[in-house]
């Protein structure tokens, strides 16, 4: 099956310093709703892959994440896409849980819901972490300009990170080649 996996906030919809606290704070980035529309519909999976730290530091609460996440869905079904499985970390950086990024633990999730080995896989993010956890199962990492990516792009990346400018760039690579 042709699995890509995403990174949320700086991928899909603007992030903010302050967080995305509400459905409302919840605006997609231009391109990247119909990007994972095209996407669905040219045979791809499109998962998603999250940190939610806002949840431990009492930011919002799960019945919010939920309504963006269900925003999300609705606006990819209206382009006659969908969405596949979200996995949110919900953890404070200081909980040690597994599922933070860069920790792998969302992306293995993930792998197995769907039953397919995470080698090869893109993970795409603007975050160095999202590329650390991509890399650290093998998948392909993946940044992109948009959100906190042109800051992390002047970091170390992992050897063999591919740059795009936007989701929409990267739905264009995978659909036309
Ligand atoms: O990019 P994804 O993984 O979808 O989500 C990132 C968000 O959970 C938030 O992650 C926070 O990092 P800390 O969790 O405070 O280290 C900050 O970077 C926020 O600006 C950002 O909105
Ligand atoms: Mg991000
Ligand atoms: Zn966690």
């Amino acid at each position: 099956m042709k699995l890509l996996i995403l990174d949320r906030d700086g991928v899909i919809n603007y992030d903010s310093d302050a967080y995305i606290k509400s459905v409302d704070e919840w605006i997609p980035l231009p391109g990247s709703i119909e990007a994972i529309a095209q996407l669905s519909k040219a045979g791809w999976t499109v998962a998603i892959a999250t940190n939610q730290s806002g949840i431990a530091r009492g930011y919002y609460d799960i019945a919010t994440l939920d309504a963006m996440h269900a925003r999300l869905r609705a606006l990819v079904a209206e382009q006659g896409g969908e969405v596949g499985l979200v996995v949110y970390c919900p953890h404070g950086p200081d909980e040690g849980c597994d599922c933070r990024k860069p920790k792998p633990g969302m992306l293995k999730i993930i792998a197995e819901h769907y039953k397919v080995p995470l080698a090869g896989i893109w993970f795409v993010g603007d975050s160095l972490g999202d590329l650390e956890a991509a890399k650290a199962v093998d998948s392909q990492p993946v940044l992109v300009k948009t959100g906190k990516g042109e800051k992390t792009q002047a970091k170390a990346l992992p050897v063999g990170t591919l740059i795009f400018d936007d989701l929409a760039a990267v739905a264009a690579e995978l659909i036309n080649n």
